[in-house]
């Protein structure tokens, strides 16, 4: 398939050339460098050559099994197009082209993900030798099976057991109840013949905990489940329906006891246990995945971003004066305010994300010389950045999708798709609000640290008492940036009060928490939304040495709707801690709509920049030339409904009761 660049309709074009600054500068900015940005595109040219990869007929027109196969067979061809053509499944993750491509449900995501990224980091040198050449070469196939029917959240309420017989040297792994049944690992169902298992460790009698273990599933020649095992698939759900989520119930099934994870913690042939550096590193793979997936959300709100700006540019509707022509919908300063908003989002976010991996990488680094003082700041701005970023993505694509009337609802629109998709991200991976309690834990504790005089890590510094010093002037960015970390600081300090007047009062800390929750889960979105503050305005700051000043300013225009839409949002706190006064909060009102309307005038180049072709966006209303009606029209013919002008069902029911004597 080659792709010819249209011509795009005379709005588009008026748009694309109110340009002023350089779209290939932001582009290259976007992906990470001009190098990633050719690397990208060398990957998207070798995909869109390869017809395979691309539906005939769109999912929503196959039965449930159909819908399966045909995604199996993509994400297959798609592994060996990577391989033939010297790219990693990596490669085709960290640029998103083989996710858009895949976005209905991969059944080999997990594979590529969780499964590879556990042997990757919980196996011993033996381990990994013997497993991780056999999974990229896919000789075994895998999963991540943690959940169960009666506990997600809750790691160690898991009730799989996996208890150690030291006379066969082996695991026995069983499900003791129906909540025990492993439930939602994805391309468990039918997929997968191996699956990573997240199991209480007995020895002697005695269980230490959740540990993780390389089980089996299926025989790798007849792909038949192998004995003491039972799974399946657990049927249709809100969205991903091409995926094949399973349950697993495992029947006093035995496994070596080489197949316990053995990095962290070991246990000997003997039934000796040998403790990890930290508790906590067996969930590795979740912190990993959580980093994964705040660029995973940023990337599908852009996707639902271009769709929506560019048919706001194209629809008209009604009329701003009377009598004059009908404008284009983008004009109007509540659709600005709808969509524009949540572009500077997405640029929050992909810096965001960009901060986040480092800190990933450095922990990671830290880690692996038994430094381990830097693993819960990680765990806290990971669960932070995965709750703020899915729930933004969510809210900004159905946002999206609302924003483009009747036409967004529809599935040839792709906003339905990439909502359900990535709605699901709320849910796993660790569920937002108790990632955000999780983050919240994090700050109380600092914030008492602090008032210790113990020292700060960095995310959390601005915690302790700010002197009266250095204060940038309140309406410049760093300022009103200033004015939310003093919002949240008051916040926590608010929230600690409250818990320990509680606990003053007689109620166990652990009561005391429950009753400050709703608080507190406020203070964990309002520090991480600081954090994604802070880095905007560095990464913009740092970029406006090295970039054109029709780049810089448009960066600038964003980070500034960022930060302004932030203060308005959480007026409420700042008026109550001082941080600002209404009449601060009137200039910053009325300079937000001024914005929106220096920024409506570059928004359809900005997500041009964004750089995401039409066959990755998948839209009848936001391809490129901007030919909304006709692709919406040419849609509606395949529907199956128009193969005949009669269908079955008139004979069937609707004729009967037309004839009927009512
Ligand atoms: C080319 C084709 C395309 C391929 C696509 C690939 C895509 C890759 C990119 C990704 C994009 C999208 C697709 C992703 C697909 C993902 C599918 C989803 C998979 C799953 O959902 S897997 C299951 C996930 N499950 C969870 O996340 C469970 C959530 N629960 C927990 O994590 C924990 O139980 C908890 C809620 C954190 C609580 O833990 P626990 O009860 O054990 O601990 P305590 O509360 O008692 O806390 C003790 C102490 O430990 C701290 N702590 C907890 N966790 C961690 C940690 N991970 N690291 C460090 N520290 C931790 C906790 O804060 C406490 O500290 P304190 O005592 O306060 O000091
Ligand atoms: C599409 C999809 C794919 C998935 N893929 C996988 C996979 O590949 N592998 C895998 O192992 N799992 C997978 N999961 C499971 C997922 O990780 C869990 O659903 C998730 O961790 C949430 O757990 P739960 O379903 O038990 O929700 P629950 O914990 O039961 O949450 C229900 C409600 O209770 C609240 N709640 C729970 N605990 C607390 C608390 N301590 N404090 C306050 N409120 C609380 C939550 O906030 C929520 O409102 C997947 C799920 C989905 C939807």
């Amino acid at each position: 398939m080659s792709v010819v660049v249209p011509e795009c309709c005379d709005d588009l074009k008026r748009e694309r050339g109110r340009c002023l600054f350089n779209k290939e500068e932001l582009t290259n900015i976007l992906d990470g460098g001009p190098k990633l940005t050719e690397k990208r595109r060398r990957i998207e040219k070798m995909l869109i050559n390869t017809p395979e990869l691309f539906d005939d007929v769109s999912p929503d027109y196959l039965s449930h099994e159909d819908r399966y196969s045909n995604e199996l067979r993509k994400a297959t061809q798609l592994m060996t197009t990577l391989e033939k053509n010297g790219f990693t499944y990596n490669d085709a993750v960290t640029t998103g082209t083989g996710l858009w491509l895949l976005m209905d449900g991969n059944p080999l995501s997990l594979h590529i993900s969780m499964f590879l990224d556990t042997i990757k980091g919980q196996s011993n040198p033996q381990q990994l030798q013997e497993w991780l050449p056999l999974a990229e070469k896919f000789k075994i196939i895998g999963t991540y099976a943690q959940t169960e029917l009666g506990h997600g959240t809750f790691v160690r309420g898991l009730e799989t057991t996996a208890t150690y017989d030291s006379t066969t040297k082996e695991f026995v792994l069983h499900s003791p109840t129906i909540t025990a049944t492993k439930w939602w690992p994805g391309a468990l169902g039918k997929t997968s013949n191996h699956a990573v298992v997240m199991a209480q460790l007995y020895l002697g009698g005695k269980c230490y905990g959740p540990h993780i273990f390389m089980v089996q599933l299926r025989d790798l020649e007849t792909h038949r489940t192998l004995p003491g095992i039972v799974v399946g698939e657990i049927g249709p759900r809100l969205g991903m329906n091409s995926n094949d989520n399973g349950f697993l119930q495992f029947n006093h099934h035995r496994i070596p006891l080489t197949n316990m994870f053995m990095k962290h913690s070991q246990v000997t042939e003997d039934g000796k246990y040998v403790k990890p550096l930290h508790s906590k590193l067996s969930y590795g793979t979740m912190v990993q995945t959580r980093v994964g997936i705040v660029y995973h959300a940023s990337r599908e709100l852009s996707r639902a971003l271009i769709i929506a700006i560019r048919y706001s540019a194209v629809r008209h509707q009604s009329e701003m004066v009377p009598g004059d022509p009908e404008p284009q919908i983008l004009d109007y300063q509540t659709q600005q305010y709808k969509l524009l908003p949540h572009l500077a989002s997405f640029f929050a976010l992909r810096f965001s994300a960009r901060a986040l991996l480092e800190v990933f990488i450095g922990t990671s680094a830290g880690l692996g010389s038994g430094k381990m003082n830097m693993l819960p700041e990680l765990h806290a701005l990971s669960s932070g950045l995965k709750a703020v970023a899915t729930n933004d993505a969510v809210k900004g694509t159905d946002i999206c999708r609302l924003a483009c009337g009747g036409h967004g609802y529809l599935s040839s629109s792709n906003l339905p798709r990439i909502y359900t998709a990535i709605a699901a991200g709320i849910t796993y991976e660790g569920e937002n609000t108790v990632l955000f309690l999780q983050v919240a834990r994090y700050l109380i504790k600092s914030f008492r640290a602090s008032s210790q005089g113990q020292t700060l890590p960095f995310s959390v510094s601005y915690l302790r008492v700010q002197p009266p010093s250095s204060h940038a002037p309140l309406m410049s960015d760093r300022g009103l940036v200033d004015a939310l970390g003093a919002g949240v600081r008051w916040m926590v300090g608010e929230a600690e009060r409250r818990l320990q007047q509680l606990v003053d009062s007689g109620h166990s800390p652990h009561a005391a928490w429950n009753a400050c929750s709703v608080h507190l889960v406020q203070c964990a979105d309002a520090h991480t939304r600081y954090y994604i503050c802070e880095q905007f305005v560095d990464a913009v700051s740092k970029l406006g040495e090295t970039v054109s000043s029709g780049v810089h300013e448009v960066l600038r225009q964003l980070c500034r709707l960022y930060i302004l839409h932030r203060v308005i949002q959480t007026a409420g706190i700042l008026l109550r801690c001082g941080a600002v006064d209404g009449k601060a909060l009137t200039s910053i009102e009325e300079e937000e709509c001024h914005l929106l309307a220096t920024l409506r005038i570059q928004a359809v180049s900005i997500v041009d920049a964004i750089d995401i072709k039409d066959v990755f966006l998948k839209s009848t209303l936001g391809a490129w030339d901007g030919n909304v009606y006709q692709r919406i029209y040419e849609e509606a013919q395949k529907s199956p409904l128009n193969k005949s002008d009669v269908t079955q069902g008139y004979y069937q029911y609707l004729r009967p009761l037309m004839k009927a004597n009512l």
